[in-house]
């Protein structure tokens, strides 16, 4: 078999003196990917392994538009081919979904109500019984009568799980803790059915006005805003039977819906929102009233995909409150985050 040889520096300096042939980077891409399965045979021994994953992340950047840090960040995250599958699947928009507001309505009456108005959808999947992906529409899903009037969150379907998971009771006590503009707080509401209490907090005040506007449209009853750092519970208000920490993050796991994070993310940045959410999860365990006869349960959720954001902050909250123990979170699809 024919080895494939890496250009040299030389004439990586000339390529970047000039505009990138995507073309040229999206071969190279493949012809390392290959050499990478098979390196013995394929490889060049002279350059060595790590040349040429250098010089895959640095083509992945490239090709991809992410600066070199994140592109690094991302890639040592996955095995080589999921890696690239990752960056791949970045570049393709989510499906539409939403959510029936079953306050309000029950699926199959709000999907024959938008399927008249021209809309083009099914049920999510076996997993949800409130949840439409969305193929097609006449009209923007957010001007609809009913969108207007509560039947819906506009809503993806991953963002559904951590309220699947925190599977709130009714006539509970729950804190939504960095709840802005609301998709989980009204969910919750709705699961509970109206009855007992939510605390839904942000620490933006401008994007509570989504969140109570959200309540409000609804018709979510048993629920009050308030906007306190998160980090100031338990001191506000503790003892509830169930706190969901949906924390703010890097975005790493909505490339797809907001490509600014390609680029505008430095080192800094992930170690200060790790920072943030270590505190922030602390403050959510000490909320929960651990005696609870109902609960006594937290739910961590980021839409980010960092190590640092994830499993390191749950770690840190095991480490710091050795009471606290991981449990199951009754979600029987999708694969096992990192246990160590
Ligand atoms: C991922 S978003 C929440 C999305 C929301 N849970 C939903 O489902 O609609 C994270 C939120 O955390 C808020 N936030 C940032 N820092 C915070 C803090 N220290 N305490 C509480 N909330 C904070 C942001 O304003 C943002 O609205």
């Amino acid at each position: 078999m024919e080895k494939y040889m890496l250009p040299s520096s030389q004439e990586i300096e000339e390529e970047q003196m000039i505009a990138p042939d995507l073309q040229i980077v999206q071969q190279r891409i493949a012809d390392v990917l290959r050499v990478l399965n098979n390196f013995k045979e394929l490889g060049d021994q002279n350059r060595g392994r790590a040349e040429y994953v250098d010089q895959l992340i640095q083509d992945i950047a490239t090709y991809y538009g992410y600066s070199e840090f994140l592109a690094e960040k991302l890639f040592h995250l996955f095995p080589v081919s999921e890696a690239l599958d990752f960056f791949e699947a970045n570049e393709v928009p989510r499906p539409v979904t939403i959510r029936t507001n079953t306050l309000r309505t029950r699926r199959r009456d709000l999907a024959q109500k938008l399927i008249d108005r021209g809309v083009n959808l099914e049920p999510i999947g076996k997993w949800s019984k409130v949840g439409l992906t969305v193929f097609s529409s006449d009209k923007p899903l957010g001007a609809t009568p009913e969108y207007l009037t509560g039947d819906y969150m506009l809503q993806s379907a991953a963002s559904f799980l951590p309220v699947m998971a925190l599977a709130p009771q009714e006539n509970e006590k729950i804190l939504d803790m960095a709840a802005a503009p609301g998709g989980k707080t009204t969910y919750i509401a709705a699961l509970m059915k109206n009855t007992g209490q939510i605390f839904s907090n942000d620490a933006n005040k401008e994007r509570t006005k989504a969140l109570v506007a959200n309540i409000h449209r609804m018709g979510v009853k048993n629920t009050v805003v308030s906007n306190y750092d998160g980090r100031e519970f338990p001191k506000v208000m503790g003892a509830f039977d169930r706190v969901l920490l949906d924390a703010p993050c890097s975005g790493t796991g909505i490339i797809s819906k907001d490509a600014s994070v390609k680029i505008n993310k430095t080192d800094k940045d992930f170690m200060q929102l790790s920072h943030l959410q270590k505190q922030l999860i602390l403050s959510a365990i000490d909320s929960v009233d651990a005696k609870s006869s109902t609960g006594g349960y937290i739910v961590y959720s980021t839409c980010s995909v960092t190590v640092d954001e994830n499993e390191a902050v749950v770690n840190y909250a095991l480490k710091r409150r050795p009471n606290v123990k991981l449990v199951p979170t009754g979600i029987d699809f999708g694969v096992e985050g990192f246990t160590k």
